[in-house]
């Protein structure tokens, strides 16, 4: 049994942040940030350096955070994710040799997926909670309500063009639990060390749902 399914992950918030974090130094404040902000599912993607010690070091420093890794891209950086102690993995894509390597591990997988091939190759590895990336220019609302038709029991994390103007109406999508982005976690203020705008950015977020 996975030890947090796909569908955990997914429900725990209705916002995912995609987060670059290019200094160690600011992981942990702006984890914190999100967590107290409401925002407790946070994927940590591996564009970055230091995106596997990010991850470690959360982990370590708040317990309340669930702690996931983002760009993963091949089956050595799944693993790295997983040694790191990432909870849960993300990638923008779906390829067979990251879907074999899932098999091996107790943590959820969560692919990207931008056509209906995809999705369908993904049911074939029981895998029913996908990304949908990159959202907006693969159709955003169009397509969702196409493939909730053909695959009703599949749930979507649209991911790629969603922010403040357009979140909720993904979120009204009955195939939609949450949504995935950077919006409220702009990497300029990351670098700026700017957490105050930063909260105030994720508490809208969430304000804006309830
Ligand atoms: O690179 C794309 C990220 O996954 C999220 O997309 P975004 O910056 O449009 O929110
Ligand atoms: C697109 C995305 O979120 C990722 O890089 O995994």
């Amino acid at each position: 049994m996975k030890k947090l399914t796909a569908l955990d992950v997914l429900t725990q918030s209705p916002v995912i942040p995609v987060m670059v974090i290019d200094n160690l130094k600011n992981a942990v404040p702006l984890a914190k940030t999100l967590v107290e902000s409401g925002i407790k599912v946070l994927e940590i993607t591996l564009r970055t350096e230091c995106g596997l010690d990010a991850i470690k070091l959360i982990k370590q420093e708040i317990p309340d955070a669930i702690v996931g890794a983002g760009t993963v891209l091949n089956p050595v950086q799944f693993e790295q994710a997983i040694i790191a102690g990432a909870q849960f993995i993300i990638s923008p894509g779906i390829t067979e040799s990251l879907l074999q390597k899932s098999i091996l591990f107790d943590v959820s997988f969560i692919p990207g997926v931008a056509t209906a091939s995809e999705i369908m190759l993904a049911k074939q590895y029981d895998l029913h909670c996908l990304k949908f990336f990159p959202a907006e220019i693969n159709g955003g609302i169009k397509a969702l309500q196409a493939f909730s038709s053909v695959f009703p029991e599949i749930t979507f994390c649209p991911t790629g063009g969603i922010n403040e103007k357009n979140y909720l109406n993904y979120l009204n999508l009955k195939n939609v639990m949450c949504v995935g982005g950077s919006w409220f976690v702009p990497l300029s203020a990351v670098k700026q060390e700017n957490f105050a705008l930063i909260a105030q950015l994720a508490q809208s977020t969430i304000e804006g749902i309830q």
